[in-house]
């Protein structure tokens, strides 16, 4: 991380290691953190975050997405821990105990409480029994979640502004579901701009595929990091 990094995760979604480390190579002068989910963590295993980490100034993120009964979930939190991920994700609809153990057992770790996937329409959320529209499910499961030990929140750029009047300016926010304007949405369906996901509050923009599949992923970091750094700069001077 340097002085000029944009507060943004990149997702490196890749199969196999080598690709996985020169995305992280090629966007880390631009961005804060780079994120390792459950793809590349399943194939590798702890290795990956060594590859990842290489000689780049940037925090690692672990997306593991715990969701277990709450002994599973410490187990599993201690198991990472030594590893050293600035973030590590738990899903909030495990519940407050499971939220709790997860704090308890890395507390070192920033746990970060993924509230509602940010791919889920209220089809989707009416499918599982998530009654309300997203943005309820969303402040409940957060309000709940910080309530229990979480220090950082997953949430839309849709709810950031709603889930921060709740949870206040300590949590740390992060939002995926960033799609600059005119880009693939892909899977995702509650998304926002970077800039609009900067001024409604985030604090991290967890963003892959518009990096990672453009032709040059460093340049495409460096275009999207200047654009938040603008946005950042002048919610600041607003
Ligand atoms: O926890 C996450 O990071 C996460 C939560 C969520 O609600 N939605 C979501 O997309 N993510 C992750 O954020 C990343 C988004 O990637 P792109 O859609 O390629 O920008 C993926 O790695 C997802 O696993």
């Amino acid at each position: 991380m340097t002085a000029h990094s944009a507060p943004i995760a990149v997702a490196i979604d890749a199969r196999e290691i080598e690709t996985a480390a020169a995305w992280a190579t090629a966007v880390a002068p631009h961005v804060s953190t780079v994120k390792v989910g459950l793809e590349l963590y399943l194939r590798h295993g702890p290795e990956v975050i060594a590859a990842v980490r290489g000689a780049n100034r940037v925090g690692v993120f672990l997306d593991l997405k715990l969701h277990d009964i709450p002994a599973t979930v410490a187990g599993a939190a201690r198991s990472v821990a030594g590893l050293r991920p600035s973030i590590l994700t738990v899903h909030a609809t495990g519940g407050a105990d499971m939220v709790r153990a997860a704090a308890e057992a890395a507390p070192d770790t920033k746990i970060a409480a993924v509230t509602v996937l940010t791919s889920m329409d209220e089809k989707d959320l009416e499918q599982v029994g998530l009654l309300g529209p997203a943005r309820d499910a969303v402040r409940r499961l957060a309000v709940m979640a910080v309530g229990a030990g979480a220090r950082a929140l997953v949430c839309s750029p849709q709810e950031v502004a709603l889930v921060r009047a709740e949870v206040g300016p300590d949590v740390t926010l992060i939002t995926p579901g960033v799609r600059p304007a005119g880009a693939d949405l892909g899977d995702q369906s509650r998304v926002a701009t970077p800039e609009e996901a900067i001024e409604a509050g985030a604090d991290l923009l967890v963003i892959g595929r518009p990096i990672t599949r453009a032709p040059d992923p460093g340049a495409a970091a460096a275009s999207i990091a200047a654009a938040v750094r603008r946005a950042a700069s002048s919610s600041q001077g607003a």
